[in-house]
């Protein structure tokens, strides 16, 4: 009975190996946060000034109580409200101007991050994607740099501010009644230790949960893109348990996540609750014994309860900041990933697309003693690829043929450098590719897939995408026409009807002729066809066939083939057992010299007899 898929979890890669302390995350955020430094310094000075605004509050308070009340002055009252009231309004009106100050160049922030992410996901190379699940590059593109918005327009403000504002108010209590302000004080030793202790345990929990919330990603993405197999299987209890069961753990996370919240919020809201509860008593007997005015309690007492937010919100900034430093590392976990190495142009030699062609012995495609190995194989591993020597001349069209698994899909991967040679090398008209940058490379050669991935834009767009930009109509109708892709003009809105996500509103058939269309569009030098008719019915394989045949007349070309058809394109064959080119020659010199070559060809199941030789 089949398994559920495993869900797709984080690579020990995408975890971290040791996290630095939040500070020395966050710091790296600094390229993108300076040029938005003077809107930010401006708008923490004005949510510093409305934050002590406040905080003349209560000085005003003692004024009232100690002057009009006592001197039974109505008037005095009446304006002391009216003080009262215009400082609330100040303090209401600088808060929306730090808001509004902050919201416009953190946004752009986020949106500079989060392109930079982009771009540089399209550098980093193919072996990088192979090994991070997408649902954790997802989650770093949207909800970490979400966290880290939201760090930088509260925590990285209100940290300062609500610092600055509990230095000022206890130096007013101090200045009040120095006695009762140094019992406030008492509690700062023991909550600066919890908050140290909640750091480092909310520090891991925050962790967990984010990688947690990637690996739920990558488990609905997959789920999405795979529902024909799951429903096709009758798999959905299966997958909706194995979803259950991360969004569980990830449940349990936050739950811990809460726990911490809560005991933090606990310490810190009793510890000063009872410093404040024991500062009133005190102060309460020095009024009845005549040493402070009841307008000196009143005030330091009213400052003592403005200061309540400021340190009560420490808990949830010091979490909101750590969420960031979290979200900062794994964001560079990405961007500290060695993009592909470009290579400078050799010097005048490279082809250019569209150039003359060479002649010669270098001229056409030349592989030269190639060796390759996946990134993540060992080197003492068996190599996929080992000695490839294989010419193909200028104009020729060869086909490679080879068992399942031999390595053919690895070679043409190899061609376009979407993965690099372990050894020897591969030339293009005499030039040896590690040394073309990669866009002239990818200029010159033009690859088409036997999995067609498709975007989600019109038809023409997908297979405009193989041309330079110049291209237009002509060149559409043109590959449309070799590929035998004119199903398209019957499509509703024909050349600009959408295809969908990854193209799957159209049939495999169709998918294959468009990315086939998008291979020969830009009349490339070079074509790399890797199986790229095998969902096609006869009859239209032969129509594709025949229009390639002339397409293919002018252009050197390597066409991974599995069926007679297809390889009676090519000039000559070359059979790829094991890794290694076996035997090159013509389709009938090959039937004749090979015996693997002619089981492969002739569909049979093969004989005992035959499996030895
Ligand atoms: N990304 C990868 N990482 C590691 N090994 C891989 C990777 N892709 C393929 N391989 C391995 O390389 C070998 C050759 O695979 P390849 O896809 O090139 O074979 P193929 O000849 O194209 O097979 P098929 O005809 O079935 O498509 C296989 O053993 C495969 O398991």
């Amino acid at each position: 009975m089949p398994t559920t898929p495993a869900p797709a979890e984080g690579t020990d890669e995408t975890r971290p190996a040791e996290s630095r302390s939040a500070v020395r995350s966050l710091l790296r955020l600094w390229p993108y946060v300076k040029p938005v430094r003077g809107r930010l310094a401006v708008a923490a000075v004005v949510a510093v000034v409305a934050s002590c605004t406040g905080l003349v509050i209560p000085l005003v308070l003692k004024w009232i109580v100690d002057g009009p009340v006592a001197d039974r002055s109505t008037g005095g009252v009446w304006l002391g409200a009216l003080y009262l009231l215009l400082l609330g309004v100040a303090e209401a009106v600088l808060f929306g101007l730090r808001r509004w100050l902050v919201a416009r160049p953190l946004a752009g922030v986020e949106a500079s991050m989060r392109a930079d992410l982009y771009r540089h996901l399209q550098r980093l190379p193919i072996a990088f994607h192979d090994r991070w699940p997408s649902g954790q590059l997802l989650s770093r593109g949207t909800t970490d740099l979400m966290l880290l918005r939201m760090f930088l327009a509260f925590p990285l403000t209100f940290l300062l501010v609500n610092s600055v504002t509990i230095v000022v108010g206890v130096l007013i209590m101090l200045a009040q009644e120095w006695t009762l302000g140094l019992v406030l004080l008492a509690p700062a030793l023991p909550v600066m230790v919890v908050c140290w202790l909640f750091e480092k345990r909310y520090s891991r929990v925050a962790r967990q949960a984010q990688d947690q919330v990637g690996d739920l990603t990558t488990l609905v993405e997959e789920s999405v893109l795979g529902i024909r197999i799951i429903k096709g299987f009758g798999r959905h209890r299966s997958q909706a348990l194995a979803f259950r069961e991360l969004s569980r753990t990830l449940r349990g996370t936050e739950l811990a996540k809460a726990r911490l919240l809560a005991a933090i919020f606990a310490a810190i809201t009793t510890l000063p609750e009872l410093a404040i509860g024991a500062a009133l008593v005190l102060g309460t007997v020095q009024v009845a014994d005549g040493s402070l005015s009841a307008g000196t309690l009143v005030a330091f007492l009213s400052t003592a309860l403005a200061l309540r937010w400021p340190v009560e919100s420490i808990g949830f900034l010091l979490a909101m900041s750590q969420e960031a430093a979290t979200a900062t590392e794994r964001y560079f976990e990405v961007m500290d990933a060695e993009p592909e190495a470009d290579t400078a142009p050799a010097s005048g030699a490279a082809p250019t697309a569209g150039g003359t062609r060479t002649s010669g012995a270098g001229a056409g495609l030349r592989f030269e003693g190639v060796r390759f190995r996946y990134p993540d194989a060992g080197s003492d591993s068996v190599p996929v690829l080992d000695s490839i020597d294989l010419h193909i001349r200028p104009g020729e069209t060869m086909a490679l043929v080879g068992g399942t698994g031999s390595g053919k899909t690895t070679l043409t991967a190899l061609v376009p450098r979407l993965h690099e040679v372990t050894a020897g090398r591969i030339t293009l008209d005499g030039v040896d590719i590690a040394e073309m940058p990669r866009e002239e490379l990818r200029a010159l050669v033009a690859v088409a897939f036997e999995e067609p991935t498709l975007f989600s834009a019109g038809v023409g767009e997908n297979v405009l995408m193989g041309a330079p930009d110049t291209a237009g109509e002509a060149e559409l109708a043109r590959a449309l026409a070799v590929a035998q892709a004119d199903f398209v003009h019957a499509l509703p809105q024909g050349t600009d009807t959408q295809v969908g996500e990854q193209g799957l509103s159209l049939s495999g058939g169709q998918r294959q002729r468009l990315a086939l269309a998008r291979a020969v569009v830009g009349s490339p030098r070079f074509l790399v066809l890797d199986d790229p008719l095998s969902a096609l019915d006869v009859h239209t394989e032969a129509l594709v066939e025949a229009a390639l045949r002339r397409v293919l007349a002018g252009t050197t070309a390597l066409v991974v083939a599995h069926r007679p058809s297809t390889v009676l394109l090519a000039d000559r064959v070359a059979l790829l057992s094991g890794g290694r080119v076996t035997a090159v020659g013509t389709h009938h010199e090959l039937l004749r010299t090979s015996a693997e070559y002619a089981w492969l060809m002739s569909g049979r199941t093969r004989t005992s007899e035959e499996e030895n030789r």
